[in-house]
């Protein structure tokens, strides 16, 4: 079933993108009770902030974690297998066929959930054109939604520009995590398929992935607080 008992606070998730534990840290305490799933992306891991991913489960948090794996099948399993004695409830892919079905096997029976990233928010149609693709976005999230659910993954990583659209093509199982978040006003940055987050909640989107306009608020309590009020009118609790 959709996971229809979700809090709204926990459908925010905040991403840990700094630069070591000690600031993480900090960046956590000063949250508090405001916000409950955290994400530990490239930054933060490759500065030794994998052990975090523990020290959140133990004290009650959901962990995401976005490493965004792919390599050849064996590397790929390997590196599940490793992740998922961390204890986080999420682990990306690359939504590509081969990478996706080793991440499925090797999950096994831990509770970690694959999902599959399948076009990154931050691409639009020319930016895959320049990559060699012949399709647009919209076409190749839904070839790889459709890849991803006929393997057995979790849940789809992808813009809540899409997410109406998956939703209807994947029905009410698979999670919708949605980066590319930006409250009224924001800056986008370096995002480009971006939408707020009442909007991507009422789109079908499960969770919401934001960063920067929490982690550069001047007060990123209040921040984080304002989305999760955003999401609870969305879904109307
Ligand atoms: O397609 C994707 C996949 C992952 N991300 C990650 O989400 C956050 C977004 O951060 P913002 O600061 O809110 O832009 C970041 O950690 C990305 O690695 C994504 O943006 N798009």
């Amino acid at each position: 079933m959709a996971p229809v008992d979700i809090p709204d606070r926990d459908r925010l998730i905040v991403a840990l993108d700094l630069p070591d534990l000690r600031v993480a840290e900090a960046m956590v305490d000063r949250l508090g009770d405001s916000v409950g799933f955290y994400k530990i992306g490239y930054q933060l891991a490759y500065a030794g902030g994998l052990p975090l991913a523990r020290a959140l489960v133990g004290a009650g948090k959901k962990v995401f974690v976005d490493l965004k794996l792919h390599d050849i099948g064996n590397t790929v399993a390997r590196g599940v297998e490793s992740l998922s004695h961390l204890g986080a409830s999420f682990l990306t892919v690359h939504a590509y066929p081969q990478t996706m079905k080793a991440a499925v096997e090797a999950r096994g029976s831990s509770k970690v959930k694959i999902l599959a990233v399948t076009v990154l928010t931050s691409y639009d149609d020319r930016d895959l054109a320049d990559a060699g693709y012949r399709f647009g976005v919209r076409d190749l999230v839904e070839a790889r939604a459709r890849q991803a659910q006929a393997i057995g993954v979790d849940g789809l990583v992808c813009s809540p520009e899409e997410a109406a659209h998956l939703r209807s093509i994947v029905g009410p199982e698979m999670d919708l995590v949605t980066p590319g978040i930006r409250p009224a006003g924001a800056a986008a940055g370096d995002q480009k398929r971006i939408m707020t987050p009442a909007k991507a909640i009422a789109a079908g989107a499960s969770y919401l992935v934001v960063g920067r306009p929490v982690l550069d608020a001047p007060d990123p309590k209040a921040a984080a607080d304002a989305i999760v009020a955003e999401i609870a009118a969305a879904r109307g609790s």
